[in-house]
């Protein structure tokens, strides 16, 4: 921390490579002995020693940089103050569209309250203090999410609320600021958000993105209500882990192309399952596998323990392996009947139900990652100079950033509107009603994403192309956008759901 105020002229005197100083932001930095170590080398150090750096230093450089370097300030300017606004834990950012509108103070929403205010603060301050650090760092080094992490998701009801509203939330005080019978879509599109915003496209899925998708179809369609209250103590407990097996190598949105079996045995009391399964999320660490497989007459969904003749081995993607994303198979695996989800032979609803909240959830998590690239363009433009000039002072970058927000403050409303549709109707008119136009959301999310992913990487230039520094954000994003296009159903798959849907809503007669 800053200790000694300094003049102007005193720093001007510290001008060579053996006492090198420069000033950044009002605050004086002795870089003699970091220069050798300087990721841009020490000439360009050198070039500025003595002088005021500011606007070179930020025209290449986040602003955490100079906190991860806090120890290289030796003192304050005499008389002058700091003009960099330091983010604060759990706080909202004042870049203007950084935050969707009902965050903005001057603006109205007509779907949010106090209570999903409050929950926002809280979500943010818990993925501020302990997700982001930890999803930055295993985006990096590709290990697994840490027992501590899921500990503190368990203890603080977290895991709960992910997999959205319902009675396994109710008697709970969700964060201290929530009813868990209050909790409604828009809660669960707030702390859906709010964990986006750990920017680790990896690490999102491997934060029991399994789980989200698969305990769901437990609670619903799990028969046996002791093994169903055991398995769902243990993993919100953050005991076990689960996910959800159905994609295979033979067939990804075709579930009725799937090949793993499962054969009752003479006794009618086991299953023996056979067979493989591609792209796991989850599937190399979990305990419990969620799986699809072919019945005698039929697709029957089996709740699997890991056991003798469970086999993961790991899948390397465009992300990072911090999703644990796995090829699963299953060797003649004795599986219990009373394991079945729903009734044999008649999986596909068990499957079929799970996905609204999964491309929902997929639906928020894209958006507001969509909107903090374009809260990084925006900043980008504002600090960037070249040719003599900011880069928001090009017309050109502006058209490009007027078809990004646009994109993404429509995107956001329609995500809005059909999480008030989801609080106000009943499950069953949720399958009913929402199916399609949920899965056109998501198609139009992703599609939103493509467009911001291009001109976000046209504006950071090389720097969106490169893991690290500033353009790692949009690097990223530009690397990973496509998870939210294909998992939870691919864009056609999903157009074509949303048209379909549309096309039984048609009167019989002529129009
Ligand atoms: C306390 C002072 C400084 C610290 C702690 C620092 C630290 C860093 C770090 C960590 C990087 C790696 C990229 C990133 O993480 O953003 C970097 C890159 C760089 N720095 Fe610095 N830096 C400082 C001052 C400066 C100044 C004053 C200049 C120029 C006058 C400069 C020029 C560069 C350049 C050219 C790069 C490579 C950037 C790129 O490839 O995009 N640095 N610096």
């Amino acid at each position: 921390m800053p200790h000694a105020s300094l003049t102007r002229d005193a720093v001007a005197t510290h001008n060579t490579p053996e006492d090198l100083w420069t000033i950044i932001d009002h605050k004086v930095y002795d870089v003699t002995d970091f220069a050798d170590a300087h990721p841009g080398g020490s000439v360009v150090l050198e070039q500025v020693a003595g002088t005021d750096a500011t606007e070179a230093f930020y025209n290449l450089h986040r602003h955490e940089v100079l906190q991860k370097y806090a120890s290289l300030c030796i003192g304050t300017l005499e008389g002058e103050k700091s003009e960099v606004i330091e983010p604060e834990i759990g706080g909202l950012s004042p870049v203007p569209y950084a935050e969707p509108l009902w965050l903005r103070p001057q603006f109205h929403s007509p779907y949010f309250n106090d209570s999903h205010r409050a929950l926002r603060r809280k979500v943010r301050e818990f993925v501020d203090k302990y997700v982001t650090p930890e999803a930055q760092e295993k985006e990096r080094d590709g290990t697994y999410i840490s027992q501590e992490l899921i500990d503190r998701m368990a203890e603080t009801g977290i895991l709960g609320m992910r997999l959205g509203p319902g009675k396994h939330l109710h008697g709970k005080n969700l964060l201290g600021v929530v009813k868990g019978e209050d909790f409604d879509y828009l809660h669960d599109l707030v702390q859906a958000q709010e964990f986006a915003r750990a920017n680790a496209r990896g690490f999102q899925d491997g934060n029991m993105a399994g789980m989200m998708i698969s305990l769901t179809a437990v609670l619903q369609w799990m028969g046996n209500e002791e093994l169903k209250q055991k398995v769902t103590a243990e993993v919100l407990g953050g005991k076990k882990k689960m996910c959800l097996a159905i994609t295979e190598a033979f067939a990804g949105s075709d579930v009725a192309g799937l090949r793993t079996t499962a054969e009752k045995t003479p006794d009618g009391k086991h299953y023996i399952v056979r067979g493989t399964k591609k792209w796991i999320t989850n599937g190399m660490w979990c305990d419990y596998f969620v799986t699809g497989c072919k019945t005698e007459k039929g697709f029957s969904v089996l709740l699997i323990p890991r056991q003798e003749g469970v086999e993961t081995s790991l899948i390397k993607t465009s992300y990072s392996t911090a999703a644990g994303t796995a090829f699963v198979e299953f060797n003649n695996v004795k599986v219990p009947v009373e394991n079945i989800l729903g009734e044999e032979d008649k999986g596909f609803i068990v499957i079929m139900s799970n996905f609204n909240h999964e491309r929902f959830m997929m639906a928020c998590g894209v958006n507001r990652w969509s909107r903090t690239v374009v809260e990084e363009c925006l900043k980008w433009c504002n600090q960037r100079i070249v040719f003599g000039k900011k880069l928001i002072e090009q017309p050109a970058i502006r058209q490009k950033l007027a078809k990004m927000l646009a994109a993404i403050e429509a995107s956001q409303s329609w995500l809005e509107l059909l999480a008030h549709q989801m609080s106000n109707m009943t499950y069953a008119q949720q399958t009913a009603l929402l199916g399609g136009p949920i899965a056109l959301l998501k198609t139009h999310s992703t599609r939103v994403a493509h467009e911001i992913a291009d001109e976000a990487v046209n504006i950071f230039g090389g720097r969106g192309l490169t893991q690290g520094g500033m353009g790692r954000v949009v690097e990223m994003f530009h690397r990973t956008y496509k998870f939210d296009a294909i998992l939870g159903g691919t864009e056609e798959i999903l157009g074509d759901l949303g048209v379909r849907q549309a096309v039984k809503g048609f009167p019989k007669s002529m129009l």
